[in-house]
């Protein structure tokens, strides 16, 4: 069945202790939010009143054999699956899905579970991957957790919470070392995580229809105090790309550099192409389409951003560089 809708998913993240339940009570309080149905990946006290909240267990269940960068949750497909019925079957009015990961969890998997078939693509869209953090903690988090650094690298939305904790100086520290880790995310501070509840729904961040949303002044701040593993460039150019180098680019990235690539996602200006190509990938998994024409007065631009773990931002330049026809760079691909 095509549906001419679909069900937007809000996927809240976030360390341990970090504000997580008391933002999605904020969201369920919301009376637009009264059929949305919560799943929390953890066993806890939770009850929301009235609502439909489901726990699931740990479950990962492996695609693309013997990678380990791409896991879709098993338990999260059969809930989700279930919940389709109920649409179709009983014409529940469900209108949204909210995932309330654990604190440790890597937000990988469950992104990935969206966009891996097209039953999921079909009927649910990701709205937007959001990070709830404990300012004071953070900085301590980042040095010492893995999952950390990546609640942070797959966030389209980053909240500062518990911002009475820290000194000014100390949110100035950790913006700045957010923003390199992260180059396209919203980030917002806030007390009881209370921001406004429409930057958290209604935010389409994987729809790329849109102008990319990258934080102005992007390419010319460096601040380099300290430099995490994970990093985030943005590549861009007016020169049109050829497709067919653009594709062999691609490839090499997923199959070579798809571990490292936590997040990617861009606007492709393609020579001889009319419409925008608009791609975007969660470790080996990769969509791209072609998205509206160019306008007439528009200034044709590629954008590219990439989010991962130890980037070779050289090497990035020079796939793209190739892209455009230079070709001191070759690729070695695998056939
Ligand atoms: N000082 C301060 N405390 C806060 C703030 N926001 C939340 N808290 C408190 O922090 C504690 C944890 O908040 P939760 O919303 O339960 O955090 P969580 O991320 O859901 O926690 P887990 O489910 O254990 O991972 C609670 O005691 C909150 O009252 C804030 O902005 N400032």
């Amino acid at each position: 069945m095509l549906r001419d809708h679909k069900i937007p998913v809000t996927i809240i993240t976030g360390f341990l202790g970090s504000g997580k339940t008391t933002l999605l009570n904020r969201i369920l309080k919301d009376k637009r939010n009264r059929h949305a149905a919560v799943i929390i990946n953890e066993f806890g006290e939770t009850s929301i009143d009235g609502q439909l909240v489901m726990t699931t267990q740990e479950e990962i269940v492996e695609i693309n054999n013997g990678c380990i960068c791409c896991n879709v949750r098993g338990d999260l497909i059969r809930i989700l699956k279930n919940l389709i019925s109920k649409v179709y079957q009983e014409n529940s009015p469900l209108n949204r899905i909210i995932i309330e990961t654990t604190g440790l969890a890597n937000p990988a998997p469950v992104i990935q579970t969206f966009l891996m078939d097209e039953v999921m693509s079909n009927w649910f869209e990701i709205d937007a991957v959001c990070t709830v953090v404990d300012s004071k903690h953070l900085p301590i988090y980042l040095d010492r957790q893995e999952e950390a650094l990546e609640q942070i690298a797959f966030a389209d939305l980053i909240i500062l919470n518990k911002i009475d904790l820290i000194t000014p100086e100390e949110k100035e520290a950790l913006l700045n070392r957010i923003k390199q880790m992260n180059v396209t995310a919203e980030i917002m501070s806030a007390r009881n995580s209370n921001v406004p509840l429409t930057k958290v729904m209604g935010v389409k961040s994987f729809n790329l229809d849109q102008k990319l949303k990258l934080r102005p002044n992007l390419l010319t701040t460096h601040h380099h105090h300290h430099t995490d593993r994970i990093q985030s460039f943005v590549l861009e150019s007016d020169t049109p790309l050829i497709l067919e180098r653009v594709n062999k680019w691609f490839s090499y990235l997923v199959q070579i550099k798809g571990e490292t690539l936590y997040r990617y996602k861009g606007i492709l200006n393609i020579q001889d192409v009319d419409h925008r190509v608009v791609f975007q990938g969660v470790h080996m998994l990769f969509a791209s389409n072609y998205d509206k024409p160019w306008r007439k007065n528009e200034k044709r631009k590629s954008e590219l951003v990439f989010i991962g773990n130890n980037l070779d931002r050289e090497e990035l330049e020079k796939g793209f560089n190739y892209c455009m026809g230079d070709n001191a760079f070759t690729l070695e691909l695998r056939a």
